[in-house]
């Protein structure tokens, strides 16, 4: 675990003592978009058409935020046309790796052993830590976008005319809805669970860990009457929770102390995980050897042995019996 600075890599945990023991997530570094006609997008540069074989996608599978751009990538049928590298699920003192393991799939543009070499070759004097999901250019040698909830808005539209399978996770009519909940899934669950797990006093823990299970009580009672989080239809916001939850009981409920219930504890939560879970390809993007090996033996503040627990038994694929709503 470390970070970029000017270009040379260190060897540095999270900074929690300045913010009273709270995890601060720092923002992405690179914001550019993919759009059709190569236009600016919201943020950043111009000059990233949308093209059939010009993008590179570099994920762990460990990673949830990474996870959103596979499941974006997989259904929008974008997986002949965006290839993708895979790196070893241990983060350690060097950060990511390509190092040999079942799974990984090594980098074919710059031959990087490293990740922090992708954004060193984007940008030879770059300060910032090195996460994963990046989106690469391979026109132009440089890194699209390394933040998530953007990369997906991408692929969601961007190449439809150059080829990805036809479907819209962001109607334009559910967008405020869509931006409101997925502020509040963000902050209160998907960041909340590394609140939790890497809080360095027990008050920020249990502040992180107290309201990560408020709002997921919450999203219980939402899902009693509706099969999604907005209403009958899949949408971006169901798989943004999604990547959280099919984590949860295997690494965020002993790892990360998130244990006040289990999401199979939640009759609806549970349900919903398994129906997005059967979605046709979605499985192909869980890895949960990399996911459980990953955070177990990556933290070792957090779990110094680095023993990977063998549970628990998960069954996704038990009928999720919500078609009905
Ligand atoms: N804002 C980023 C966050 C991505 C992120 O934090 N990825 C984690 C893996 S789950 C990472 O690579 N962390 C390395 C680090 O923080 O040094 C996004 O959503 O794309």
């Amino acid at each position: 675990m470390g970070l970029l600075v000017d270009g040379q890599w260190q060897d540095k945990w999270y900074d929690t003592a300045s913010s009273g023991g709270r995890f601060e997530r720092e923002d992405a570094g690179f914001r550019n978009w993919v759009t059709v006609d190569g236009s600016a997008g919201p943020t950043g540069e111009s000059g990233f058409k949308a093209e059939a074989n010009r993008y590179h996608l570099y994920v762990s599978l460990a990673c949830p935020w990474a996870n959103r751009t596979t499941i974006f990538r997989k259904l929008k049928g974008l997986e002949d046309m965006i290839s993708i590298s895979v790196v070893h699920p241990f983060m350690g003192g060097k950060g990511w790796t390509f190092a040999e393991e079942q799974g990984v799939i090594a980098d074919p543009l710059i031959n990087a052993s490293y990740l922090y070499e992708v954004y060193t070759a984007a940008k030879s004097d770059y300060t910032g830590r090195v996460t994963v999901p990046i989106l690469w250019d391979k026109k132009t040698n440089s890194i699209v976008s390394n933040e998530s909830s953007e990369i997906i808005r991408m692929f969601n539209s961007a190449f439809d005319e150059v080829g990805a399978v036809a479907g819209d996770f962001l109607p334009a009519d559910s967008l405020v809805e869509i931006d409101e909940i997925n502020a509040f899934v963000y902050d209160a669950i998907n960041n909340g669970v590394y609140k939790a797990g890497f809080a360095s006093t027990q008050a920020a823990y249990t502040e992180a860990v107290v309201a990560l299970f408020a709002a997921l009580d919450m999203i219980e009672a939402r899902l009693a009457d509706q099969r999604y989080l907005i209403g009958s239809t899949i949408t971006e916001a169901d798989w943004r929770l999604f990547t959280t939850l099919v984590r949860f009981d295997a690494v965020y409920v002993g790892h990360f102390k998130c244990n006040i219930r289990r999401i199979i504890d939640y009759p609806n939560l549970w349900g919903y995980l398994r129906d997005l879970y059967q979605v046709p390809g979605v499985r192909d993007t869980i890895n949960m050897d990399h996911i459980k090996a990953h955070y177990y033996t990556s933290h070792a503040t957090i779990n110094p042995t680095a023993i990977v627990p063998v549970g628990p038994v998960i069954d996704f694929d038990e009928p999720h019996e919500r078609a009905h709503l």
